[in-house]
């Protein structure tokens, strides 16, 4: 069997995960989609749209759409996962007697408390022995969906999985470059949507682009120290996973995370803002989860302390702003924070 007519099948109906399914079926790969929800399913099937999450996008009519588990992966040799990373565990915990000895591919972009653990992780400690990836990058659902060009990186120490991805996914709208560091690659898309935040809550406050610049170059600076920290090769935040997804996800308005950050520079709730999005902004749960880390791990961190003191800590936005512009004024490019930590160093702390 060609890699491209290897059953495939996404598990999530949300914006992502009908976008990448309905990718997927335009390439002629034979997919199926799952949703947990029959009505859902129901309603997908009848309109050919995911009216829900992706109004407007014409559903390809080779998308096979079930609410049935064991109808969704028999046979399927890829399963990409699209569930939030606040029901990844528990989705795989149902489902892994159905998964075992599929290449799993993660594109959830959260990471999972206690334990700071990335999907990936999740993945390999639920579904034991199964190949595991992550796919991450500049993605908005809607603009792929669209059919705009864009590119992606999947990553897995598994160079035949990457390879099978490539081939399955890579489309004229779609380039799938690989990757090595897979933490890294997961790493970077789980981070920038703090940044996102903090960037959607400055245009609301109608900052300049100076301003706009310095936020996103001092996220990546940032956002790389403590991946780095981390055992993440700082290589992989020059690329899409690293500042292509930050950029993406720090200008766009179609951002789930910069909407909540937009909302909340208008001065509404933390509470209300999530609550009009309608979707998930994974960047909420992966602040308290990162502010928390830095502090275990001694990273400096300013900007994600800073939108945690406004939005956990009530402290005034304005006061936050002046302790970060006041703060000790250091080197542009510390080099340092770029040089890989050797495992070495990582076991005598
Ligand atoms: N939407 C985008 O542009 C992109 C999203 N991602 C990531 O993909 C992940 C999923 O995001 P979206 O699809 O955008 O979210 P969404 O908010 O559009 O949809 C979430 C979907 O997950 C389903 N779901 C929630 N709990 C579930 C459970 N227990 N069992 C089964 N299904 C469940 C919901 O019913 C819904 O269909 C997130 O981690 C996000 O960061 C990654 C790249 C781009
Ligand atoms: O990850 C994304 C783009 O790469 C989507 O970002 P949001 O979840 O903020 O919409």
């Amino acid at each position: 069997m060609s890699d491209l007519k290897v059953p495939v099948t996404v598990l999530g109906g949300g914006s992502f995960g009908t976008t990448l399914a309905n990718l997927l079926a335009g390439n002629d790969v034979p997919t199926r989609l799952w949703l947990r929800d029959e009505e859902q399913a129901a309603s997908m099937r009848a309109k050919g749209e995911n009216a829900r999450y992706l109004p407007g996008v014409r559903l390809d009519p080779r998308l096979v759409i079930t609410s049935d588990a064991e109808v969704a992966l028999k046979d399927a040799q890829l399963v990409f996962l699209a569930i939030p990373s606040g029901a990844f565990r528990s989705v795989l915990q149902q489902l892994a007697p159905l998964l075992s000895g599929k290449g799993l591919i993660s594109t959830t972009k959260g990471i999972e408390q206690p334990g700071f653990l990335m999907m990936s992780q999740i993945v390999e400690q639920e579904v034991p022995g199964a190949p595991v990836a992550v796919l991450s990058g500049p993605n908005l659902a809607r603009e792929m969906a669209a059919g705009a060009l864009t590119a992606t990186v999947i990553a897995s120490d598994d160079p035949q999985l990457n390879a099978r991805v490539q081939a399955v996914l890579g489309c004229p709208s779609l380039r799938v470059y690989a990757s090595a560091d897979r933490y890294g690659v997961e790493l970077g898309g789980a981070l920038k949507n703090v940044y996102a935040i903090i960037s959607g809550m400055a245009a609301a406050m109608g900052v300049g682009e100076n301003t706009r610049s310095m936020l996103i170059t001092r996220a990546l600076a940032e956002m790389t120290r403590f991946a780095v920290h981390m055992g993440a090769n700082p290589m992989t935040f020059l690329g899409l996973a690293g500042v292509g997804d930050l950029i993406v996800t720090c200008t766009s308005s179609m951002s789930r995370n910069y909407q909540v950050g937009y909302a909340l520079g208008q001065g509404h709730s933390l509470e209300e803002s999530v609550a009009r999005l309608g979707q998930v902004a994974e960047g909420v749960n992966t602040l308290r989860v990162l502010r928390q880390k830095s502090e275990e791990e001694g990273v400096y961190m300013p900007l994600v302390a800073g939108l945690h003191a406004i939005i956990f800590e009530q402290q005034p936005l304005q006061e936050v702003i002046g302790r970060l512009m006041s703060a000790e004024q250091k080197h542009d490019v510390e080099f340092s924070a770029f040089m890989p930590r050797r495992a070495t160093d990582k076991e005598q702390q």
